[in-house]
């Protein structure tokens, strides 16, 4: 699929005293599904917005395909975008909405039967929007996106207000478009969805890049050579492995989370000493704990009004 790239290239942007994006440069490859994450405020919706020609960046570029969004010839057919489901006339029908949408546009009337039964929404869409629920706003937002059948994608909280089978749905929608070459930005709040969705993660916080990385290698970084061991003699076993020169923590009633000596190496020290236990493995992060870890100092200074610059 051409034309397949976001970029985002020293972007900044300034609303006020708040420097919401400060110099944030990233790029997303055609056939991936990458997270974007970053605490509240860190700057996420503001370069979607940059991205999709809603706020002028004061310095930087921010590129669909290449081009700036105002310099796409075709939009809807370059850029399929989700940012506010609630944006919807609640006497309009959902169909007539995307009708409206496809006929401006000049894409024929069956793209829009397509993208509803591609969200599930074929007999919801007949309805007036003003009775649906987040979720089915959610759903006939990104039939909206996907109706011009377009290379990029950029989705501001797509699960928000999606049910367990719903967030199951889009995991598979999001895959399935990746696997086609699309280039996807998905921004979340649900880490475990990301973990299970994305290939790669952009983390932000005030406006900055934290990391850029793939989702494997974050968690594989933050796992670090952790071991995890299931025992009954928590005690006991504290004890004999800390004398072996391990750092032993408790991580609940039966598990303890060591680090320092190898699993092999814990296993012959448990059965020397004939202390039970259930489980000695590899302690995997969660993609939730390795953001944790990335994120703490951002978090500490949400409010990141730079008033020095200002007053300067
Ligand atoms: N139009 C605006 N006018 C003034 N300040 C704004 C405007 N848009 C965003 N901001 C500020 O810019 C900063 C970044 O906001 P942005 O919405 O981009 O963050 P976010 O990462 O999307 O946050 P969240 O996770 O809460 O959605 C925030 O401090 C926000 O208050």
């Amino acid at each position: 699929m051409s034309d397949a790239t976001i970029e985002v290239l020293g972007l900044r942007k300034r609303f006020g005293r708040t420097l919401a994006v400060d110099g944030l440069s990233f790029r997303v490859e055609p056939g991936t599904v990458t997270g974007f994450v970053g605490p509240n405020g860190a700057g996420k919706s503001t370069t979607m917005r940059a991205l999709l020609g809603l706020d002028a960046p004061d310095e930087g570029r921010a590129l669909v395909g290449g081009r700036p969004y105002h310099a796409l010839r075709t939009p809807l057919l370059e850029v399929g975008a989700l940012l506010d489901a609630a944006a919807l006339h609640p006497a309009r029908r959902g169909r007539d909405h995307l009708r409206w949408l496809a006929h401006s546009h000049g894409l024929p009337a069956h793209r829009v039967d397509e993208v509803l039964e591609q969200v599930g929404m074929e007999t919801a869409a007949r309805r007036r929007a003003g009775g649906y629920s987040l979720g089915m706003r959610q759903r006939l937002g990104i039939a909206a996106a996907l109706l011009g059948d377009p290379p990029v994608l950029l989705l501001d909280e797509p699960v928000n207000g999606l049910d367990p089978e719903g967030i199951q749905w889009i995991r598979g929608l999001l895959r399935r478009l990746a696997a086609e070459g699309r280039a996807i930005l998905v921004s979340s709040h649900l880490m475990s969805e990301l973990e299970d969705t994305a290939d790669h993660l952009v983390v932000i916080g005030r406006g900055r890049l934290i990391a850029d990385t793939a989702v494997s290698d974050l968690i594989a970084a933050a796992s670090g050579d952790r071991v995890r061991l299931r025992t009954d003699a928590r005690t006991e076993a504290m004890e004999l492995l800390a004398r072996a020169g391990a750092t032993v923590s408790v991580t609940d009633r039966d598990t303890l989370t060591v680090t320092g000596l190898p699993a092999r190496r814990i296993v012959e020290l448990l059965n020397g000493a004939d202390v039970p236990f259930a489980e000695v493995g590899a302690h995997r992060a969660t993609l939730e704990e390795a953001y944790m870890e990335l994120t703490r100092e951002a978090v500490e200074f949400t409010s990141h009004t730079d008033t020095d610059e200002v007053a300067s």
